[in-house]
């Protein structure tokens, strides 16, 4: 532990890393245009180490990392944390287990939650990849993925997601326009998630295309 410091820096550093060498993958599949999306992980019980608001996603550097209470304050930072900090640690605060969040905004997420905002969900069925998800064990399974709708007010936006939890287990959820968040127990975790919504979400609206006007 640093002697002003309330979390360990060196955790932060290896963590700044983690997300830095994962946020360019993503960046690269054109997952974070225009300086959009952002990330975390948790650091501590009262700590998470998350992107800085506004930040070119595919230019990460240790930097652009910063360290947020679990009520979204920046700590021992001057920076702006992710305007988006409270969906961050809303997570992190009600799920002990929680340990990396991921916020993306590729096509085929922005395009589902405007085509499935009206239904409120997106329910994906019959696929072998839904075994991605941490606790699904069979193709048989049916998952809805939550569309909610947008708000720049972000307590609202917060307390929408908050009722998703009482429904039960819920690995990502979209938000209408805008794109899509996923986590886990840790970054590789959360990165299987995403990367099975972002698939599964593809392979619907693929469907939807082939079977227009059938
Ligand atoms: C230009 S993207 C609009 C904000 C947003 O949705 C986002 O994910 C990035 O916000 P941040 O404050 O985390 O950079
Ligand atoms: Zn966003």
């Amino acid at each position: 532990m640093n002697e002003t410091l309330p979390y360990d820096v060196h955790r932060l550093r290896e963590l700044a890393g983690e997300i830095i060498i994962n946020v360019r993958e993503l960046a690269a599949l054109g997952w974070t245009p225009a300086t959009s999306s952002n990330f975390s992980h948790r650091l501590d019980d009262a700590h998470a180490a998350i992107t800085v608001s506004g930040r070119d996603k595919g230019k990460l550097r240790e930097g652009d990392i910063m360290v947020v209470d679990m009520a979204g304050r920046a700590v021992g930072s001057d920076h702006r944390p992710s305007a988006e900090t409270l969906l961050h640690t809303q997570l992190y605060s009600r799920f002990p287990d929680v340990g990396c969040v991921l916020h993306t905004h590729s096509r085929a997420q922005t395009i589902a939650s405007r085509l499935f905002a009206g239904a409120g969900h997106v329910r994906l069925e019959g696929y072998e990849l839904l075994k991605a998800f941490r606790g699904n064990d069979t193709h048989e399974a049916a998952v809805d993925v939550p569309v909610l709708p947008n708000s720049q007010d972000m307590p609202t936006l917060a307390a929408q997601v908050d009722a998703l939890f009482d429904r039960g287990p819920l690995w990502g959820y979209l938000i209408d326009g805008h794109g899509l968040y996923a986590w886990g127990r840790d970054m590789a975790e959360a990165r299987r998630h995403l990367d099975a919504f972002e698939f599964l979400l593809d392979c619907e609206l693929e469907l939807r295309r082939l079977t227009a006007g059938h």
